[in-house]
């Protein structure tokens, strides 16, 4: 519709276009006297109407022209479990924490499911371990192997426990459909066997409030985890678990392991997620989603629309651009501990090679020419415990040679290749805003959001002219 025929559809008892069209004061009848027509009144009740539609389209445009230069739009790109949904939540919480507050039930449902999957993916290794033959187990010498018939039993006890608790996983994958999906699957680099991809596409999830059968899968998990809850911890602290993931290398996503460590408090009947869980919660984002906050600055208040986009390659990658043209900024994530994985979607191609190339596309994109670019190299914590356990940079990069396996030395590797990557490629020469996060620290990503958010508002305010 347009916008005379939508304004004149809101003026009561008026219609679009007017039945009389033709507006003449003098004419001469087919009989040849000459006669004076009188003004009439219908024309000039629709030129009225459309006098007043004229008006009515100037502000309209005026008051849309002053609110898109109130408005800022940003998008947040990355890998898929970069840490951008993480960044979204990071912001609600800075500019609206009240509204992050009173989502924090719709989460129990996806902590419960996060919980269950990390159940599952360790019962699952086991049962790998204990298949193999004695020839085929590579650590004879240590550990719980395929010989430790005690250890085996004691684990088959505690799976046939286990058995309620694991069978509710489909049922809350099956409620997390249409939107959103999360992903079970083992980022391990080590492990010689390659299992299906848990996916469900699920709605955005503070709808899920709103379905009783979310709420009934949620409330049987709720009493199923009750009772199961010191066979989870049974299992968490058994001598083979702990192998499995010291010798095999077994990584957890940082969801699981986090809920694991703090079973006991999710497992309580009154269990509502609190923030800490709100941020560590895994949920693969499908599609674009887009955030509005309200910020407010010295110069008054805007509308910052924050898209939060899947980073799957295959699926989800296509779907970016179509929201290129008008972006104002773009935070781009690389996750920095990915060093030793690979892209579940293409096991060939190492995690930061992948960051690298993205942030290369993003640079030669002619539909982002006013975008102020952010990078974020994210997760240093992870990558600070990886290199602390020893997992050697120069295994997965050979190009890091013979440099020091630490943090400052890694994380500065990293990050003067993202700035090369940048400095080369990107065809509008623009200056890079980098840092260093955490996501999952509270406090320091704080800090960050200020001086992003400034940024980013003074670039804006620069553009737009406004104060
Ligand atoms: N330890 C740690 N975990 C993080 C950090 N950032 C994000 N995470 C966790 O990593 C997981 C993935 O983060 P998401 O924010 O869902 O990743 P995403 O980029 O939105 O992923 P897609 O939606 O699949 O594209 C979540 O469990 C987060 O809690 C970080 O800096 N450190
Ligand atoms: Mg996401």
């Amino acid at each position: 519709m347009s916008d005379r025929s939508r304004i004149s559809s809101r003026l009561p008892g008026r219609t679009w276009p007017p039945s009389c069209s033709v507006i003449s004061r003098k004419g001469s009848t087919s009989s040849g006297l000459s006669i004076t027509r009188l003004p009439d009144p219908t024309a000039q009740a629709a030129q009225r109407v459309s006098d007043l539609i004229d008006e009515d389209i100037k502000k309209e445009a005026a008051r849309r022209h002053s609110e898109s230069r109130r408005e800022v739009k940003v998008m947040l790109l990355g890998q898929a479990e970069s840490g951008k949904s993480t960044l979204q939540k990071q912001f609600q919480l800075y500019h609206a924490s009240q509204t992050l507050d009173l989502e924090r039930p719709s989460w129990k449902i996806v902590v419960y499911a996060n919980l269950i999957k990390a159940v599952r993916t360790i019962l699952e290794e086991l049962d790998y371990e204990f298949s193999l033959s004695v020839e085929e187990y590579p650590f004879p010498s240590e550990g719980p192997g395929p010989t430790d018939v005690a250890a085996q039993n004691e684990i088959l006890e505690l799976r046939r426990d286990l058995i309620p608790l694991i069978s509710l996983e489909d049922s809350l994958a099956s409620e997390l459909s249409d939107g959103i999906a999360f992903v079970g699957y083992r980022r391990g680099t080590l492990f010689p066997h390659q299992r299906g991809m848990f996916r469900a596409s699920n709605r955005p999830v503070t709808d899920l409030r709103e379905s009783s059968k979310a709420l009934v899968a949620t409330n049987r998990a709720a009493q199923v985890l009750g009772t199961t809850v010191h066979v989870i911890e049974a299992l968490w602290r058994h001598r083979s678990v702990e192998c499995m993931l010291r010798l095999r290398k077994l990584r957890l996503d940082e969801s699981g392991l986090f809920f694991l460590n703090h079973v006991r408090r999710i497992a309580q009947i009154d269990y509502i997620p609190n923030i800490d869980d709100v941020l560590h919660v895994r949920l693969q984002t499908v599609g674009v989603i887009e955030h509005s906050l309200k910020v407010n600055t010295v110069g008054g208040s805007y509308i910052w629309k924050i898209y939060d986009v899947g980073g799957t390659v295959n699926i989800q990658r296509p779907a970016w651009c179509s929201y290129f043209e008008d972006i104002n900024a773009l935070i781009f994530l690389a996750p920095i501990s990915a060093f030793d994985q690979y892209l579940e979607d293409d096991p060939l191609t190492n995690r930061i090679h992948d960051s690298l190339q993205l942030l290369t596309s993003i640079c030669t994109n002619k539909l982002l020419k006013n975008a102020q670019l952010v990078l974020l190299l994210n997760k240093t914590d992870i990558l600070r415990k990886k290199l602390e356990a020893g997992v050697q940079v120069c295994q997965y990069i050979t190009s890091y040679g013979n440099r020091p396996n630490n943090f400052s030395t890694a994380a500065e590797y990293f990050r003067s290749h993202f700035l090369a990557a940048h400095k080369k490629k990107d065809i509008f020469q623009r200056r890079l805003y980098a840092h260093f996060t955490s996501m999952l620290d509270v406090q320091a990503t704080q800090l960050i959001i200020t001086s992003v958010g400034d940024v980013i508002m003074r670039k804006h305010i620069a553009h737009t002219g406004l104060a």
